[in-house]
């Protein structure tokens, strides 16, 4: 990610040669479930809901391609600052949904899954917008992986996270091995990948898996509670919180000499501008 000369978020990230959006219509075609996004210009904040308790918020096809179309109505939100991702009932997200998976079940199709997945799920971690993952019940295969793609995740006490795509007879699909060694170290992402142990949240958060357990059990509560806790990291004003996501997450993404040459020109675009001249008229003290 970097400014393109209209100031404006340009994603470097491009993924294989497959075009993404032909992958995005063959899959379409596997419908099941939804994925919701609502954003709210006044607080700052969307939500993005998995929807498709009937096969415990497992992801179809179809809802692959709504998350996909959800990550680039959220790349162009100059107004927001963070986004909140949760599901509904009592499973956070059961991974892919093996209607669909079954229909695809071959090495160019699951290539395919791959290339539409990563490019959604990096690009989703390299928004310019602040993200928590809200995992109220168990986040299993792609849906950990899903887990990993935000900045943050709070779980309720009924929260569990495990990497069972071992026990299927695979591996990782959606990005979420990179990520997990990212935020683990490797000898702690190769035991989860290796046993496919379901994690509490209490090991969760020791691990530093989670960022927090939530007081609240149900939903609803949880949701608002998630939001209080994100809102109450989101003081600066957008374009301050989008340079400073965009400073981290280019330094996890990057060589450190290019991540310093990035900080460097992100620096210089905040500085003299609107947020930095009310600050300085405002003279403010730090007591
Ligand atoms: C991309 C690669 C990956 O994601 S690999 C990981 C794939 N996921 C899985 O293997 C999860 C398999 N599911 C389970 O372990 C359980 O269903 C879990 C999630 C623990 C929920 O258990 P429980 O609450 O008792 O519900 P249940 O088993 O009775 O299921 C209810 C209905 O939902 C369905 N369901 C569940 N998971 C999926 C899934 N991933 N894809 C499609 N359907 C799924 C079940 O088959 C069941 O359907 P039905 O009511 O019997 O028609």
């Amino acid at each position: 990610m970097s400014f393109n000369a209209e100031r404006r978020w340009v994603n470097h990230y491009a993924g294989p040669e497959t075009p993404v959006i032909t992958i995005s219509e063959q899959f379409s075609k596997f419908e099941g479930g939804k994925i919701e996004l609502v954003k709210d210009n006044e607080s700052g904040l969307a939500v993005l809901k998995i929807n498709h308790p009937e096969r415990r918020n497992a992801l179809s096809g179809s809802m692959m391609v709504d998350l996909w179309n959800a990550v680039n109505t959220l790349e162009d939100w100059k107004a927001g600052k963070g986004i909140i991702l949760h599901s509904v009932g009592e499973t956070f997200c059961s991974g892919g949904d093996l209607n669909t998976v079954r229909q695809i079940s071959n090495p160019d199709d699951g290539y395919k899954m791959a290339t539409l997945m990563h490019n959604t799920l990096t690009r989703l971690h390299q928004l310019p917008l602040i993200s928590v993952a809200l995992i109220q019940g168990k986040a299993l295969g792609g849906g950990a992986e899903l887990a990993t793609s935000c900045d943050f995740r709070l779980f309720t006490e009924k929260g569990e996270i495990g990497f069972v795509q071992g026990r299927m007879g695979v591996v990782t699909g959606w990005g979420g091995g990179t990520r997990l060694v990212q935020l683990l170290g490797q000898h702690r992402a190769l035991e989860l990948l290796l046993t496919s142990r379901q994690i509490s949240a209490s090991e969760a958060v020791v691990m530093g898996l989670a960022n927090g357990i939530t007081k609240s059990v149900e939903l609803p509560e949880a949701v608002e509670e998630a939001k209080q806790w994100l809102q109450a990291k989101l003081k600066h004003a957008p374009e301050v919180v989008h340079a400073l996501k965009q400073i981290v997450a280019t330094a996890r993404a990057v060589p450190y000499e290019e991540s310093l040459q990035n900080e460097r020109q992100v620096f210089a675009m905040l500085w003299g501008g609107d947020a930095n001249k009310k600050a300085l008229e405002q003279n403010i003290k730090h007591k």
